[in-house]
């Protein structure tokens, strides 16, 4: 069956054609994101979600969204979807994140015009009939100094047009470091020496715990009598009601905001202030923007449901296209590796070693260790994936080591696996051969070479001679049929294992008499 995607949002049309055209089913109700319960009562039946600002994807929806895969969101910011809760259910968040970026550069440009020449108010009294010249003093933008609050990938293109406009820019990001600063032009500052040299301030921030609020009435009463103050980044960033005062004091010459604490804004403290310059968080919102992310969106999303390939997850590491095909049979390994250690570790966790030896460690290994992450947790939780494994080991406290080395040994390439519990330690290793198939060569150190079928024996005896053609007979005499059988031992008469795949599932009473068989030390029931 076609997977199916809901477009909750208003997207460009071109992202419906797109999923057309690449078989799935689609469908397109622009307005549905606003409705809550409307939208609560629908997602169960979708594969994909995707979505810009308006469309609230809380952990209520998440929790009713069983067949939920992936939440492609067409622009940037991701602040309206609970990511935490949708990789606690695997899946998938990820967003365009270059897509609007140029626009709503250009937004917080016009912004920083709009308010030097004060050109809303001006039009509107020009149009009324007005003619106040003298009433629009305004200021000149060459040579002032602009101030940026981030300095990512909207903050940077700001930079480079306002040093096109001959402003000076000074920046303050704790994370761009000094060389991009001087790539970019643009002078690395600390907040308060920004508050105090800037004339115009832009923020180009997420709204996080540490920037929520980051211009205060205590910033504000650092910064300079007179100057401007600009956000097209996220509502919540600025104080609105301390900016309000700003502006009636004079303290602010001017504020211009796209972007809202409470969205949509239909009434606002800010509203009415002294040039303050509003839009209704207007900033991705050209054609050229709206196209670019419904456009990648939409690719994202289908190359995610139809070949599982991922690019610009917010919570996953990223599968290119090309290399999807490639990873493919070392992901089923990797987790292979992962179900086949996690059914047989009955104690506490402590950590996960996993080893990439040969041309798999050029490979995506994080894609690789999640995929092996969730083979050993999958026991424990059925529910957990790609996604949230990673997650849910942090959560409990698993350790989790990863090393790559050039190929040693006979294969050319493996994983090796090992769980260490409070009592032991247990490695697993495997290998891809020519036909795609994962195969395991090494059990606790004992080479082998056995596919895993979906219904496994695994025992571990003592090399003795007899001791096959007692366990064939048990498995027959049950009406058990063998279909592989692989063996490996430390040394004749030493500890052995044996790896069985059976034509179905083996009861209870029937692994009893195979543990019973001489010799024989442990019987387990593997499937995958
Ligand atoms: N108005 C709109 O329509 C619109 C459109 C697109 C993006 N946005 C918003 O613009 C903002 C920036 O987007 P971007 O694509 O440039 O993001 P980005 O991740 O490329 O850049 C954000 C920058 O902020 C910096 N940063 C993080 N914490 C900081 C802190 N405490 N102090 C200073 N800097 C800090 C980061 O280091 C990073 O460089 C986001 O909030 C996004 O949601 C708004
Ligand atoms: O984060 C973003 O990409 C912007 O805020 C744009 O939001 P929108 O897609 O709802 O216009």
């Amino acid at each position: 069956m076609a997977p199916r995607v809901l477009i909750s949002d208003k997207l460009s049309d071109a992202a419906v054609q797109i999923f057309k055209d690449r078989g799935i089913d689609v469908d397109f109700q622009p307005d549905l994101g606003k409705d809550k319960d409307k939208l609560l009562s629908v997602i169960d039946q979708y594969d994909g979600l995707a979505i810009r600002s308006a469309t609230k994807v809380t952990e209520k929806i998440i929790a009713a969204a069983s067949r939920l895969k992936v939440i492609g969101r067409a622009g940037i910011g991701v602040d309206n979807v609970d990511i935490p809760k949708a990789t606690a259910r695997g899946i998938i968040v990820m967003n365009t994140p270059f897509g609007n970026a140029i626009t709503t550069a250009e937004h917080a440009i016009a912004m920083m015009f709009s308010l030097a020449r004060q050109i809303p108010a001006a039009d509107a009294s020009t149009q009324a009939g007005k003619w106040e010249k003298s009433g629009f003093m305004g200021v000149e933008i060459t040579s002032k100094t602009l101030g940026l609050i981030g300095c990512g990938n909207i903050g940077s293109i700001v930079a480079d047009r306002a040093i096109g406009l001959r402003m000076k820019v000074v920046a303050f990001d704790p994370f761009l470091t000094p060389e991009r600063a001087s790539i970019l032009g643009v002078e690395k500052v600390e907040l308060d020496e920004l508050l105090r040299r800037a004339d115009f301030i832009t923020l180009h921030t997420p709204l996080t715990d540490k920037t929520r609020n980051i211009i205060d009435a205590a910033a504000i009463a650092k910064m300079k009598t007179g100057s401007y103050l600009i956000n097209c980044a996220r509502g919540g960033l600025a104080d609105e009601q301390a900016v309000r005062e700003a502006l009636d004091s004079g303290k602010l010459a001017g504020a211009g905001f796209d972007v809202f604490v409470e969205e949509p804004a239909k009434q606002n403290v800010l509203f009415g202030a002294k040039n303050f310059v509003s839009t209704p968080h207007l900033g991705a919102s050209t054609s050229e923007a709206q196209e670019n992310v419904a456009l990648q969106v939409a690719e994202q999303m289908c190359d995610y449901l139809l070949h599982g390939a991922v690019s610009n997850a917010l919570n996953m590491p990223s599968i290119s296209a090309e290399e999807a095909p490639k990873l493919t049979p070392f992901v089923r390994l990797a987790e292979q590796l992962g179900l086949f250690a996690g059914q047989l570790t009955e104690s506490g966790i402590k950590t996960i070693r996993l080893e990439y030896a040969g041309a798999v460690a050029d490979l995506n290994t994080r894609a690789l260790t999640s995929a092996a992450l969730t083979g050993v947790l999958t026991p424990l939780l059925q529910t957990v994936n790609m996604v949230s494994a990673p997650v849910v080991a942090r959560e409990r406290g698993i350790e989790v080591e990863e090393t790559r080395r050039e190929q040693k040994g006979a294969f050319e390439t493996y994983i090796r696996l090992t769980v260490v519990t409070e009592n032991q330690e247990r490695s697993v290793a495997g290998t891809v051969f020519e036909d795609g198939k994962p195969r395991i060569i090494q059990v606790k150190g004992i080479n082998m070479e056995a596919e895993l079928g979906a219904y496994m024996l695994y025992i571990t005896n003592e090399d003795k001679p007899g001791f096959i053609g007692q366990l064939g007979m048990e498995l027959g005499n049950s009406g058990i049929n063998i279909a592989t059988f692989n063996l490996g031992r430390t040394a004749p008469g030493k500890d052995a294992i044996c790896l069985v795949e059976v034509d179905g599932e083996v009861p209870q009473e029937v692994l009893e008499r195979l543990a019973s068989v001489a010799h024989v030390n442990q019987v387990k029931k593997l499937r995958f």
